[in-house]
């Protein structure tokens, strides 16, 4: 039995210990008595681990190299160059970018990813190196596989065979692309036939949705739609979306009642659509973010990510929500104080709810997983873009770093 003491529990502040037994959350509380080893927290902000959940693996790192930038920086450049590029690809290739990947993200306290796999690809290499990772890596991060066809479900010729196989060699989540597809019709139908193979699957769906900054594009009104119908909107996300962003206030409105109706997840990847979205406007420039802030205060479940480690879509990205969750909070005007103390849900519980994790969270029962900050209040650690210094899984450290001190003395301001 271990304890930890003087723990800042995010959301729980009439806790201040927390006690682990056979890997699992024991008790969290005050004054629960002996253990056999007590680890002093000295007030850090504890909080449950962050959640990656849209992150393309098997294309990390491809963008780097002479010759591989992305000129125009669209989205269009970036399936043209991974579309050009993806006939070298290897399973050992996408293994060892994909591993570097989650080496970065879990040293930043990730310890739950969704990645898309692109499955437009006759050998499905990426999603055999991703399922064989999925289960090598289990006790230290949790992968969800999405069977993405990044091409196109209808575009890509054989399309709807490759997600039904990828699905059928074990995959999480059924993805799609709809506004990648030739027509408006074609976009649809694609939405009607993934949410079919979700209900036949019994896996979970997460579309890309509207990925562009034409406010006509009703995908997410679709896909809504479809979801509703079949009460499966817990289930479903709606990734980018940032044509949302883009929409008239009379039709944003209209939607923002669906959306309630439907309980469909989104999911906003504020640095990579940020860098994609805006491309072609003149000044004022648009932000490239569907509407976070007004989603949220609508109760629908919005969650950031990651998106991309520079790869054709995107040059930078490190795995670091915090860096992800400053700059999604900036740009969605999230910053109000009241916002900013409860800003961490977005890159915590917020995708726990999109990945539909209920082993999730600092409660007894649960897997002992949090992660421990460099701060001691929400407010602070939002500021400061406090680094993780430590992750637990299962109740053992994963990492633990020193303590970094915030203030350095210099001897003038000593006079
Ligand atoms: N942002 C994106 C990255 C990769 N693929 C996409 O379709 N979009």
């Amino acid at each position: 039995m271990k304890k930890f003491i003087n723990a800042t529990i995010y959301g729980d502040s009439d806790s201040t210990e927390i006690l682990v037994e056979d890997y699992k959350f024991k008790a969290v509380g005050t004054n629960l008595g002996d253990a056999d080893e007590v680890i002093d927290l000295e007030g850090k902000l504890v909080l449950p681990p962050y959640v990656d959940p849209h992150l393309h693996l098997d294309y990390i790192f491809s963008g780097l190299g002479e010759g591989n930038a992305n000129v125009s920086g669209t989205l269009f450049e970036g399936i043209q160059r991974w579309s050009d590029n993806k006939k070298d690809l290897t399973e050992d290739k996408v293994r060892k970018s994909a591993i570097k990947g989650i080496q970065k993200e879990v040293s930043h306290g990730v310890q739950y990813i969704r990645t898309h796999v692109d499955v437009t690809d006759p050998n499905l290499t990426g999603m055999k190196a991703l399922l064989k990772l999925r289960e090598e890596l289990k006790d230290i991060v949790t992968l969800q596989l999405v069977a993405f066809p990044q091409e196109g479900f209808f575009r890509y010729k054989g399309g709807p065979e490759l997600v039904r196989k990828a699905l059928e060699m074990g995959a999480d989540v059924v993805g799609g692309i709809p506004h990648f597809e030739i027509s408006y019709e074609h976009g649809v139908e694609s939405l009607k036939q993934i949410v079919d193979l979700a209900l036949e699957f019994d896996v979970m769906i997460d579309i890309h949705c509207d990925e562009n900054d034409d406010p006509n594009s009703r995908f997410l009104e679709v896909l809504n739609a479809l979801v509703m119908e079949k009460n499966y909107g817990t289930k479903t996300t709606a990734s980018h979306t940032t044509s949302f962003g883009a929409v008239e206030a009379s039709y944003a409105n209209k939607m923002m009642g669906l959306f309630k109706e439907s309980k469909i997840n989104f999911i906003s990847c504020p640095t990579e659509n940020a860098h994609l979205q805006g491309r072609g406007d003149a000044y004022p420039k648009r932000r490239g973010l569907t509407r976070v802030k007004e989603l949220l205060e609508n109760g629908s479940n919005v969650a950031f990510a990651q998106d991309s480690i520079a790869d054709y879509w995107y040059p930078l990205g490190n795995g670091n929500m915090m860096n992800i969750l400053d700059n999604g909070i900036h740009l969605a005007h999230y910053t109000h104080i009241d916002e900013i103390n409860k800003a961490l849900d977005l890159i915590t519980t917020n995708g726990a709810n999109v990945l539909n994790i209920e082993d999730y969270g600092i409660k007894e029962g649960n897997s002992a997983n949090f992660i421990v900050l460099d701060a001691h209040d929400a407010y602070e650690a939002v500021r400061e873009r406090a680094e993780v210094l430590a992750s637990v899984r299962n109740g053992e450290y994963l990492f633990k770093r020193e303590v970094r001190k915030n203030e350095i003395e210099v001897d003038f301001l000593k006079k």
